[in-house]
């Protein structure tokens, strides 16, 4: 097997990843440290993120691509940016806009068709079970699709290209590794000479922060984040931030970019990103049942302290009520 050595914000963890054989003695199954295992198919009998492969969702997927690849350029992030930085749109709690991702189906994803509660509960379920003592990694978990409102009226309604989907930098070549790259030949962009050569508008290791991502839910749930002065470690707002970037995380592209710091993050999100993708399945989850962690997570201190001085000074991963 292999393994990750992972600076934790506070220790070190140590985690495993072997191959296990099946019955028919074939290794097909990845089984990580805490014992979480990655099924061989999705809940439709293919590979997971198989974005060729002739199924019920393939067309509209390739679909939403074109239209996301298209118009997700250097203007329009700004544009974007600029908007929803505002945050003045809703006020509330997380739970309550976890709840409203009940009515988010997601069209980019091939490998599922639940509402996105579902989602949000499984993976941070599966994250649970094998980091029992990472409060910041389960909550990290349950936050990290929430941007996904903004396809919602009161969000404005924007459209699924500009919600959902694989994320990329914008203002420099776009990477073959990024699904469906055959797509940005219509972005304007594309033939742009200030944004169409591999470093683009950016340079050597300027961090991640500088570089402007494609629009969409994870840089808004980031932007939410840290303007309602979160607390949630370095690493949690990384893995919100980065997590649809899999030209990245997965196929090492754009490393160029990153800063030190970054490439500690990266570590993190690598381990986030199994239980993100394998753990989304037919399974429930009954939410009921779980909610009541859930708020205590998000209603607790950061340091382990819960004393009267660290609850007066607001030391919480979130405030009650936060703005959108
Ligand atoms: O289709 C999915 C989905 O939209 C996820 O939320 C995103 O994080 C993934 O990167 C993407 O592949
Ligand atoms: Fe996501
Ligand atoms: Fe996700």
């Amino acid at each position: 097997g292999m393994t990750i050595l992972v600076e934790h914000p506070d220790s070190a963890v140590e985690v495993e990843e072997k191959k296990v054989s099946d019955q028919t003695g074939e290794e097909n199954e990845l089984v990580l440290d805490g014992g979480f295992v990655v099924p061989p198919t999705n809940a439709f009998g293919h590979t997971f993120r198989d974005y060729d492969v002739n199924s019920d969702r393939r067309d509209g997927v390739e679909e939403f691509y074109r239209i996301n690849h298209i118009n997700q350029s250097v203007d329009f992030v700004k544009r974007m940016r600029e908007e929803y930085g505002k945050l003045d749109k809703v006020e509330m709690s997380i739970w309550e806009c976890c709840e409203l991702l009940n009515e988010v189906v997601d069209e980019s994803d091939p490998d599922l068709d639940e509402p996105q509660i579902e989602h949000l509960l499984q993976t941070a379920e599966a994250i649970r079970k094998d980091y029992p003592d990472e409060g910041w990694l389960h909550l990290t978990a349950l936050i990290h699709d929430l941007g996904k409102v903004l396809h919602l009226p009161a969000f404005g309604e924007l459209p699924q290209w500009a919600v959902v989907g694989d994320t990329y930098p914008v203002g420099c070549a776009f990477d073959e590794s990024t699904v469906h790259h055959k797509h940005f030949k219509k972005n304007p962009d594309y033939n742009n000479p200030a944004y169409n050569t591999k470093y683009g508008i950016y340079s050597e290791g300027c961090g991640l922060d500088n570089v402007l991502m494609s629009w969409g839910h994870d840089d808004y749930m980031y932007l939410v984040a840290k303007e309602n002065k979160s607390t949630l470690p370095s690493a949690g707002l990384f893995i919100v931030r980065y997590h649809s970037f899999y030209a990245l995380h997965r196929a090492g592209a754009y490393k160029h970019l990153m800063n030190e710091e970054d490439i500690e993050n990266l570590k993190w999100l690598k381990i986030f990103n199994k239980y993100d993708l394998y753990s989304k399945s037919k399974v429930r989850i009954d939410v009921e049942k779980v909610k009541p962690y859930y708020l205590s997570l998000i209603e607790k201190v950061k340091t382990n302290c819960s004393c009267y001085w660290s609850w007066m000074e607001g030391n919480f991963y979130f405030p009650a009520k936060l703005r959108w």
